[in-house]
């Protein structure tokens, strides 16, 4: 089994646990799940650079990344280096990442937070509305083009936005939907880990101009987002280049001043 099968299937049996622990009537009392999203899409097309900076304490290629980071902290840094979004993980098993951590967040600052998990089941697209984030990922590699339609039509209808993150052209077209707000391409295959930036380079053009194109993984270089940039994209998801330091902010502060100055 490759670990993103591994992933899904015990993606499942956690979601059917918290089911019972916490149903969706419950979920829907949260104050989070009554507030207005704020658009990270919008955000990405109009102030560029657009950086989701990301934060995760481990990952399965990485399992020391960065253990004890503190999230109030750090997403705080993000937002004031100037991020336009932050991607938070969720999963726990795999990245370490809570629930909670999304909610701190959510206390912390005031732009758009995407859910950064496997979401295989309409009960956590719910939770990501409760737990206060602004756009939800689908993995084109997860889920059948149906479920893409059911999970994103239900993500809109409580005013979240959809990042459907794809890996080649095949997953893009049997994924692409107008309930879809932004795509990302994922540079690191998550069945294999390989990465490569061509990846975005190359699917680039295969993808209608009504979606914000977001580049995900492996950015390390200011030079790679200005070639990113030529190619349409307009996000840039970043994490372990951030992560993977002593002071995650102060580095993700570095990168976009280093963007700005154009160096
Ligand atoms: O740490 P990186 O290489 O900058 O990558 C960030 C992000 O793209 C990556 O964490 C990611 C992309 N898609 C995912 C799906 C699930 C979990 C994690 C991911």
């Amino acid at each position: 089994m490759n670990i993103l099968d591994r992933i899904a299937t015990d993606k499942r049996l956690e979601v059917e646990e918290q089911k019972e622990m916490v149903p969706v009537e419950a979920l829907q009392l949260l104050p989070h799940f009554k507030r207005k999203c704020i658009s990270l899409a919008k955000r990405l097309r109009t102030s560029p650079p657009g950086i989701i900076a990301e934060f995760k304490r481990r990952s399965p290629s990485l399992p020391d990344l960065n253990p004890d980071a503190d999230v109030a902290e750090i997403t705080s840094e993000y937002e004031k280096a100037g991020a336009a979004g932050i991607s938070v993980l969720t999963d726990e098993l795999y990245f370490g990442g809570t629930a909670d951590d999304l909610m701190l967040a959510r206390e912390t600052v005031n732009i758009p937070l995407l859910r950064k998990d496997f979401i295989i089941d309409e009960y956590q697209i719910i939770e990501a509305k409760a737990f206060g984030a602004d756009v939800i990922l689908l993995i084109a590699a997860l889920l059948k083009p149906e479920e893409i339609r059911k999970f994103s039509v239900l993500a809109r209808k409580l005013g979240l936005e959809v990042l459907l993150e794809v890996h080649n052209q095949e997953e893009l077209e049997r994924s692409i939907m107008p309930s879809i707000d932004m795509i990302g391409v994922n540079n690191r295959n998550l069945k294999t880990f390989e990465m490569d930036l061509n990846i975005s380079k190359n699917l680039a053009e295969e993808i209608p101009s009504e979606f914000v194109k977001v580049s995900e993984s492996g950015i390390s270089e200011t030079s790679s987002i200005l070639e990113l940039q030529k190619s349409g994209f307009q996000g840039f998801l970043i994490g372990g280049n951030f992560m993977k330091t002593k002071d995650p902010g102060n580095s993700a502060q570095k990168f976009m001043q280093e963007l700005k100055s154009g160096r």
